[in-house]
């Protein structure tokens, strides 16, 4: 039988479990890792995974032989701020004279001055600066991603960066999961009429329902931004109009955003790092799948991380993700967050691995088509230029990925060092 594509010579195959949900607690901690691997690919998808014994009698158009180093599934990245204007490069002055984030963003900076960007960029221009990003976040093995808008606050500007995530979507290969995420933040025109702009925001969410612009809706839930009670408002009008809930919830004070996102059924409650041990405790029995962003910790010069270990220990979902922003986390590289689980929020790697991978896809409902390899699955896999799955997140700052694909097609490869 003639392959299109047959991968042999693995050393390590990484495929976490698919069980058609997240995998939660103690199923976090289990991993199959197929050693001396091969598997096949034809028109796209996996049509054979099996021993590299096996495989040398096949026969396939193309053989790559991946030098008994690691092969992972794509990773997934479920949660990026990717479109936006401008630089905050400025504020980091601030940071380092500890000013906090969310006082940079009251005197008008932070986020709205992305929003301003934003706002002043043409769609053509906001489109190239975002596939710049999605560019180098390919290089470094991420093959699907979720990506906000957020960063226009009215409706022409949401919508542009929506639109941009479109274009993306049809010029890439890879997979980009939309997410609203309107209630970014209150621009100054609204001070003291928040609840209006709610209303605005949530006069939104059938347009872009109708012009098919975004999966899911987001809103920052946060002391200084919206209430657990505006979140709640904006996050049941957005299940009535048919959205995936997502939420930015307990980044900074405890407002309780886990709890809420239990109880709607959300498909993500992101940060978390003030979650208390209610709200672990429900997210513990539901279905939504905790996102944690240990770069935008670091970034921030925070202390405290989100409660990983207690988390899986209480039973909980628990996927990783850049938080790829401008302003409280500025890196496109998945694997330095695998390094930051391990160091900082104590994950194991088996559980990390099958955080940027399969619970990453089920938090943006890609469960079924991407984090895990299998017959019959697309052919989104990463080569790594390492000899066993726990060496990246243990060798941080860097990229490991020697080669990309997507449905069985090379995107991105590392270019060889120059002969002398
Ligand atoms: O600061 C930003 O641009 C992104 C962000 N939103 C909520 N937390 C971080
Ligand atoms: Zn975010």
């Amino acid at each position: 039988m003639d392959f299109d594509l047959l991968v042999h010579n693995i050393g390590q195959l990484i495929l976490p479990a698919y069980t058609g949900k997240s995998l939660k607690g103690e199923e976090m901690k289990q991993l199959t890792v197929k050693e001396s691997a091969a598997f096949a690919v034809s028109d796209g998808k996996v049509t054979w995974i099996g021993s590299d014994a096996e495989a040398k009698s096949f026969n396939a158009k193309v053989k790559l032989d991946a030098e008994e180093k690691v092969v992972s599934p794509g990773l997934v990245d479920p949660h990026t701020h990717l479109v936006f204007g401008g630089t905050r490069e400025h504020e980091l002055a601030l940071k380092q004279e500890g000013v906090p984030y969310l006082e940079i963003l009251a005197r008008g900076g932070g986020i709205l001055s992305t929003v301003e960007a934003t706002k002043n960029a043409t769609l053509q221009e906001l489109f190239d600066k975002a596939s710049f990003h999605l560019e180098r976040m390919v290089s470094h093995g991420t093959t699907t991603i979720e990506a906000k808008s957020g960063y226009g606050l009215e409706r022409e500007t949401e919508l542009k960066q929506l639109r941009v995530v479109k274009q993306l979507n049809e010029k890439y290969p890879v997979s980009i999961v939309s997410t609203f995420l309107g209630p970014h933040a209150i621009p100054p025109s609204y001070n003291g009429k928040e609840n209006e702009f709610l209303q605005d925001m949530m006069g939104l969410l059938e347009e872009i329902k109708e012009k098919n612009l975004a999966d899911f809706a987001d809103i920052f839930c946060e002391t200084g931004v919206f209430s657990i009670e505006q979140s709640r408002l904006f996050l049941q009008r957005a299940k009535e109009n048919g959205f995936g809930l997502k939420i930015h919830a307990d980044e900074i004070d405890p407002l309780g955003g886990a709890e809420l996102a239990s109880s709607l059924g959300a498909a993500s409650a992101d940060h978390l790092v003030a979650a208390s041990d209610e709200g672990i405790r429900m997210l513990s029995e539901s279905e939504t799948v905790a996102v944690l962003l240990p770069g935008t910790t670091f970034y921030l010069g925070k202390e405290h991380y989100a409660r990983a270990r207690k988390m899986i220990d209480d039973g909980a979902a628990v996927a990783l993700a850049t938080d790829f922003n401008p302003g409280s986390c500025v890196t496109e590289n998945l694997q330095l967050i695998m390094s930051l689980a391990a160091l900082k929020l104590k994950m194991t790697s088996e559980e990390i691995w099958n955080a940027v991978t399969i619970n990453a896809a089920h938090a943006i409902g890609k469960g079924e088509l991407a984090g895990t390899l299998d017959v019959g699955r697309q052919a989104d896999f990463v080569v790594w230029d390492v000899q066993n799955y726990k060496y990246i997140p243990y060798h941080y700052g860097v990229n490991h990925a020697k080669s990309v694909y997507v449905s069985g097609q090379i995107i991105w490869e590392r270019m060889p060092f120059g002969k002398f």
